[in-house]
């Protein structure tokens, strides 16, 4: 790993600038602190401000309860309080289950669905929410584009935020001093990777991911398992990067799984989780003396943070009873104070030690501080590019990424083409005899029923799309109507290419209406049909972004619509009303159906069933056969296919709208009633801890004894 402190400052240096370019507090600043309690905050953190653009983020009594599948519930966190500051790297650990994540989910806003939050969480003193970009969060899957470089990645990424009027070399220098912080120099311009192509390793995702949400230098950085994946020297370079973007005022809140030693010692603060509650939160360097005075002291030639981990992991419990019951136990030493009782015990002892101990009670103390403090509303550190930078930039990534990723449209273009072949050869010159009326009849039904059908091949690869929008959105990175209209320019000449080629054949071979003005409209129709499946599984992927079930249910609607589309059942033999008004007005099949027909027939003249009865014109079978109205134009019917494409567009809008603003509204509001179901007037009181532990705490809590038990 090379040196990266130059690029660091140069790369602070350029957003310094831009911080300070940023307007803050939305007009409520409150001029930071006053000046008693800054001093106060300098004096405790040892921190200088960044203007007034620090982030102090304190918990109080954080509980979160899930919803299970048998509708019981559990919490998963229980009452946590803690703080993190500008200026200090926090590291949370426990064992796996503890509460990690759900305890970065929730500070950072982002709960499941059946997570229910109570408790307090400001921001500067002040409620806040925390998702959209307020705070950056790298969560623990490399939500990244495949087909891109390293390089690419982090250039778009930059572009998306950075603002448009900063000078591509400042961009090129923040890109850079990035990707060298990151150790990313080497796979710089190799690719992502997907399923198709091998790209870089599973760690060298993980930093990217990283670099992605430091390029911006956050106030506020949460990460969920930054090393993992990563081998030590790896962690300790990224856990050293992190602990000197915090160094620069930022605050830098970060699970992490077995740290070596060398890493442990870079944490500042240690937020240790055992079944979602708090084991220890203090100074990471006195986690050592803490476990000590609660009987667990760290054995020699141990690492501490193995111990720690050691005596919170009831996991351990069972390996040893395996164990013992297989073979005699090697490890056992007299030294270890865990094989004296059950790790189940050790949690319990610990909880319980902690609880009434100095080190709850000074976070307890700092908590109610910050609380008091009133610090500026900080707005969101998302994106400071305009709109329309945000929409070139996702058209643009989003076209590269659809012309790499041959299982987006090109693999659909050698499908719809192999397909429309068949279909050509099938219908090959199909005439004007008396079997043609219904062999157009059926060409036309098969290419708008089958052939659009088709188009839900490219949900996984729109899923994908999907999760990497909310990783973006979520972080705050753009606006949601810039990715609607990005999305759908950077399709139109992918699905303009497929429906004019593959029209272009099946027309031609099958020797449909004569005509430019009829071709023009076959292949327009066919483009506005396969638009409107694309926009319609959008909107599905909004609602239940599972591949599988998102393909089933588009699927079924695709059936539904089809049936009702005036091929399988002509529109006047179509039971009313629900199935006449309104499923075939909503199914496109039968706006392009009855458009093709007219299209195709109208002006035509067809063979009777013997050469001695007159000819039969295509009005006549478009009326009294297909039962089309001829009163309305066929640019109508395909007027209307696209204005279901702009509803389509504006559903999938609003789905994510509903999404973001309103459903944690009625979270919240359930979760308030459930929890006060729950809780009832119960009431915790825990008596002091006795005055037999250390000298330190019992002086301590014999000075404190009255606030805190008032406290809890
Ligand atoms: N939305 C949810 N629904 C049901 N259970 C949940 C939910 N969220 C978390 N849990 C449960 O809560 C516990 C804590 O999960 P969490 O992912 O926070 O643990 P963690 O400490 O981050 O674990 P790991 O280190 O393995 O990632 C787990 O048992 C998990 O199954």
């Amino acid at each position: 790993m090379r040196n990266t402190s130059s690029s660091t400052t140069s790369a602070n240096d350029v957003m310094m600038e831009i911080e300070a370019s940023k307007p803050q507090g939305h007009g409520i600043v409150v001029g930071g602190l006053s000046p008693l309690s800054e001093t106060l905050w300098k004096e405790k953190t040892n921190t200088e401000f960044i203007g007034d653009v620090s982030a102090r983020l304190a918990w109080k009594d954080l509980t979160v309860m899930v919803t299970l599948n048998n509708g019981e519930t559990q919490n998963v966190l229980e009452g946590l309080t803690g703080y993190a500051e500008p200026g200090s790297f926090t590291a949370l650990m426990g064992p796996s289950g503890s509460g990690k994540s759900t305890l970065l989910d929730a500070l950072s806003g982002r709960l499941a669905a059946n997570a229910f939050l109570s408790g307090r969480i400001l921001l500067n003193g002040r409620k806040a929410n925390l998702s959209f970009g307020t705070a950056a969060y790298v969560t623990q899957d490399d939500t990244l584009i495949g087909t891109l470089t390293v390089r690419e990645t982090i250039s778009y990424s930059a572009q998306l935020r950075l603002p448009d009027r900063m000078p591509w070399s400042e961009k090129r220098t923040l890109i850079e001093s990035t990707i060298i912080e990151m150790g990313l120099q080497d796979c710089a311009d190799t690719v992502i990777g997907n399923w198709h192509l091998r790209g870089i390793s599973g760690g060298e995702k993980r930093r990217v991911s990283i670099a992605l949400e430091i390029l911006m230098r956050p106030r506020l950085l949460f990460l969920d398992e930054p090393t993992s994946g990563l081998d030590s020297a790896s962690a300790f370079f990224v856990t050293q990067t992190l602990r000197g973007l915090s160094r620069d005022g930022r605050t830098v809140i970060a699970s992490i799984h077995q740290p070596s030693s060398e890493v442990f010692e870079l944490f500042d603060r240690l937020y240790l989780l055992s079944g979602g509650k708090t084991v220890y939160f203090g100074q990471a360097s006195e986690a050592y003396e803490f476990f000590a005075q609660a009987g667990f002291p760290c054995p020699a030639l141990r690492n501490p943070s193995d111990h720690f981990l050691r005596c919170i992991n009831s996991d351990f419990d069972k390996v040893k009873a395996t164990l013992k019951g297989s073979m005699k136990l090697r490890f056992e030493s007299n030294e270890d104070p865990l094989d004296k009782t059950t790790t189940a015990e050790a949690i319990r002892t610990l909880v319980d030690y902690y609880r009434r101990s100095q080190y709850s009670y000074s976070a307890n103390e700092r908590v109610e501080e910050m609380s008091k403090v009133k610090g500026t509303v900080l707005d969101s550190g998302g994106s400071q590019a305009s709109f329309f930078m945000q929409s070139f930039t996702l058209t643009k990534r989003s076209f590269v990424n659809m012309s790499r990723d041959f299982g987006y449209y090109w693999l659909r273009l050698v499908i719809y083409l192999v397909v429309t072949i068949c279909i050509g050869t099938i219908y090959l010159n199909v005439g004007t005899g008396y079997s043609s009326i219904l062999a157009r009849g059926a060409c036309a039904s098969f290419v708008f029923g089958f052939v659009t059908f088709m188009s839900i091949g490219g949900f996984p690869s729109f899923v994908e799309d999907m999760k990497v929008f909310q990783r973006e959105r979520m972080n705050g990175h753009y606006g949601v109507t810039a990715f609607v209209v990005s999305n759908t320019l950077s399709a139109m000449p992918f699905l303009i290419l497929i429906t004019f080629l593959s029209g272009t054949v099946c027309y031609f071979m099958v020797r449909l209406h004569p005509g430019f003005t009829h071709y023009l409209f076959f292949v327009v129709c066919l483009y506005a049909s396969v638009t409107v499946v694309e926009s319609l599984m959008m909107v599905i992927a909004s609602i239940v972004p599972n591949f599988l079930m998102g393909i089933i249910i588009g699927a079924g609607i695709q059936g539904i619509f089809m049936l009702v589309s005036g091929y399988f059942r002509l529109p006047n033999d179509i039971p009313k009303p629900f199935w006449r008004y309104p499923m075939s007005y909503l199914s496109f099949h039968f706006w392009a159906l009855q458009g093709q027909y007219q299209n195709d027939l109208m002006g035509l003249v067809f063979d009777n069933t013997s050469p001695d009865l007159p000819k039969i014109p295509g009005e006549f079978i478009l009326e009294q056969i297909f039962q089309i109205d001829l009163n309305r134009s066929k640019w109508i019917d395909v007027s209307v296919i696209f204005v279901m494409i702009i509803t389509y567009r504006i559903i999938f809008f609003i789905m994510i709208k509903i999404n973001e603003d309103v459903t944690p509204w009625i979270r919240g509001y359930i979760a308030r009633r459930k929890m006060q179901q729950k809780n009832g007037n119960q009431k915790q009181t825990i008596a002091p801890y006795g005055l037999t532990q250390s000298p330190s705490l019992r002086a301590y809590v014999g000075n404190n004894h009255g606030s805190n038990s008032n406290r809890h």
